[in-house]
């Protein structure tokens, strides 16, 4: 039973992007189709890493009827969701496209040219060595020469386009995902994201290479030849080609056998990506534990059998590709064979035209047989440019729809009636169900605010929503008094400055890392955040200093001293707005005291929003916002929360009596 990509719901039908054959049986919910083609079907709707997938029972006696019409479906189907949006990508090389053209004419015509030379030669048969004959050697030979030359055109060509192709849709889908909302890298699993931007994009190029090297030339070879023969013989052309619809009815259903294995041979090669990058990444923790053997025997082991089991289906079904067409061949010269016997016997067919006949079959069979061991690497490239495809056209979940870019920014920020929840759906009917529930507090630009609360109490998703990570469900957040929504995202985010709780690095320098994402780097406000951010010693201790390699993720640095590099990289860029989420908690109590005396100084004239699970750190603040499972229980500032004797008293009391056990 196949399934149907969701690409989105209009009212309560689905527009998904596959198309049906119309003869769908009857059974409930409506799916649309592109081009408004409306079909009643079962539909089963399951989330799949952020996509929902529908499944459609069809009416088999119905469907299976037409092996044709359904044949010339899928190539419909296939031409509307896989090449008409490869196409664009090649457009962009029409010169070379023109010239692959002329070549591709000149080696057809030179092919057709050299069938058509040996009728000529059969009537020189039996007429010893004669001048006749030298020319017609050299005629051959040209023709052979051009044909030669028009084919090794062809291919620079064409691994000129595959190349400029390849670049062009890595940086695309690259550059798309740079873009993409937190919520998509939540969602999705990272092995399919590095499978997509690396051996999905291969496939996909490796059919553009089987559509301009093979598949396109073949085709118009077939038609070539084909219509040469039927000019030749139209009787002996039918009989050729009588077993044709059977043919292309089992290549069909070969076809389908190899679209399934295919999907989950990539699926699940999509699994072992992120199996090894899991694994690589947390090589310390698995070799801390032991758990070498249950990752190789167990998690390693469950991927491989699939794959072996797939693997096997796939080589079983791609492997009697040729056989089946190679039996029609054999099945078709067999019938041609009793046709021209006939037709000879009746007087009506020369032994010139047949032997020209016969002798083109071969030029006819040829291309069949590129088209039949190229349909693999096709379903390959059309698996893959789906997996593609999801990751660039999705509609991503924060939209960078704003047209204000707010100069002069003074960092007033207002919450109003804010309600969030991760789930995706916007009715949630149950307050409850909101894990930020009608958020509403005031904050005026250049006030420095501490949101408290226990674990999970939704801090950190408070924070992300002021930096549109995501989008509130309802209610909105304004700065200066303009809805973040309406701001640019960039101007947004250069308004705020960011200092997360796990500090995360680049691979790259020190520098890179605090300078982050600047072409011209300005090394005096470079040394002003380090010094800021406690940091300017131990980089001056670092071999290399500024120029120190951090390793991937950092994991050349201690936690301190990478919590130091991210909170001296929101200093470099001189926001209106800093947040820090938990940005000193790796710290000793030493540098943790530096470090909050010299933010004391930046954070004049600004806003500044900290997460601190340690109260004592947050002493200095304006302003307290008390958070308890997504509500705000008390909101002022700390004499007015110390006078109320309420939850945040409560929560200072138990730290320090814990504090005193010690
Ligand atoms: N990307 C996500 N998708 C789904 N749920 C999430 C996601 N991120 C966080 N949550 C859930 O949202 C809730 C609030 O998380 P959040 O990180 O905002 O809490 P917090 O108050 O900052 O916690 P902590 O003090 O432990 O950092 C938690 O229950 C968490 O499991």
């Amino acid at each position: 039973m196949p399934n149907f990509r969701l690409l989105e719901y209009v009212g309560k039908e689905a527009f998904v992007s596959l198309l049906l054959p119309p003869n769908v049986g009857k059974r409930g919910a409506t799916v649309t189709f592109k081009r408004n083609r409306k079909i009643p079907c079962k539909v089963c709707c399951c989330q799949k890493r952020g996509v929902e997938t529908f499944s459609y029972e069809k009416n088999s006696k119905a469907a299976s009827s037409n092996v044709m019409k359904s044949f010339f479906l899928n190539v419909k189907e296939r031409y509307v969701n896989v090449y008409s949006q490869i196409f664009p990508y090649v457009a962009n090389f029409r010169s070379e496209i023109f010239f692959l053209s002329i070549t591709t004419v000149i080696s057809l015509a030179s092919l057709l040219r050299l069938v058509s030379s040996l009728g000529s030669f059969s009537s020189m048969i039996g007429k010893g060595f004669h001048s006749e004959l030298l020319v017609f050697s050299a005629r051959i030979l040209f023709f052979i020469l051009l044909r030669c030359f028009a084919l090794f055109v062809q291919d620079a060509i064409i691994a000129r386009v595959i190349t400029e192709f390849q670049v062009s849709l890595r940086k695309d889908l690259f550059s798309r995902l740079l873009h993409r909302d937190s919520a998509f890298y939540y969602e999705t699993n990272c092995g399919s994201l590095l499978y997509s931007c690396t051996s999905a994009v291969e496939k996909v190029s490796k059919l553009l290479y089987s559509l301009l090297h093979s598949f396109i030339p073949s085709f118009l070879q077939f038609s070539g030849v084909f219509v040469y023969m039927l000019f030749m013989s139209p009787p002996l052309t039918f009989s050729l080609i009588a077993t044709m619809p059977l043919m292309l009815a089992i290549y069909n259903l070969l076809e389908r056998v190899l679209l399934h294995s295919t999907k989950r041979l990539q699926e699940t090669a999509g699994t072992l990506s992120s199996l090894l990058s899991d694994t690589f990444r947390n090589i310390r923790l698995i070799q801390s534990y032991g758990a070498q053997k249950y990752m190789l025997e167990y998690k390693l082991k469950n991927i491989l059998t699939q794959f072996k089991a797939q693997s096997y289906r796939f080589e079983y079904s791609k492997a009697a590709v040729v056989p089946v067409i190679t039996i029609f061949y054999a099945i078709s010269v067999l019938v041609l064979l009793l046709m021209s016997a006939y037709l000879v016997g009746r007087g009506s067919l020369s032994s010139t035209t047949l032997l020209t006949f016969v002798s083109s079959i071969a030029f006819l069979i040829e291309p069949l047989q590129v088209i039949a061991s190229n349909a693999v690497e096709l379903r390959n490239g059309e698996i893959a440019w789906e997996l593609v495809r999801e990751y660039l056209q999705a509609k991503p979940r924060v939209e960078d729809a704003g047209t204000e870019e707010p100069q002069n920014v003074k960092g007033h920020v207002e919450f109003r009636d804010v309600c969030f929840s991760y789930s995706v759906e916007k009715s949630i009917s149950n307050e409850t169900d909101y894990l930020l529930s009608h958020i509403q507090f005031y904050v005026p630009a250049g006030t420095s605010v501490a949101i408290i609360g226990h674990s999970g109490s939704g801090k950190t998703t408070l924070l992300e929503l002021l930096s549109r990570f995501y989008d509130p469900l309802s209610g909105s957040i304004l700065i200066d008094g303009i809805d973040c929504r309406n701001m640019k995202l960039a101007s947004l985010r250069k308004l705020i400055g960011f200092v997360p709780q796990e500090a995360p690095l680049i691979s790259g320098t020190i520098l890179e890392n605090i300078a982050l994402g600047e072409f011209h780097i300005d090394m005096n406000r470079v040394y002003y955040a380090a010094k800021v951010a406690n940091a300017l010693e131990f980089i001056s201790e670092l071999e290399g200093g500024f120029s120190y390699d951090v390793g991937e993720g950092g994991c050349r640095l201690s936690g301190g001293q990478k919590q130091r590099i991210s909170i001296a990289r929101a200093i470099y860029t001189d926001p209106r707005i800093l947040v820090f989420d938990e940005a000193t908690s790796s710290l000793d109590a030493e540098s943790e005291a530096a470090i909050q005396s010299a933010l004391q100084v930046v954070a004049r004239n600004r806003t500044v929003f900290i997460v601190a699970h340690r109260l004592s750190t947050i002493q200095a603040v304006d302003l307290i916002v008390v958070l308890e499972r997504g509500r705000i229980v008390e909101f002022g500032t700390p004499s007015e929360l110390l006078k109320k004797n309420g939850r945040y008293v409560e929560m200072l009391r138990t730290q320090f009596s814990e504090a005193s056990v010690f």
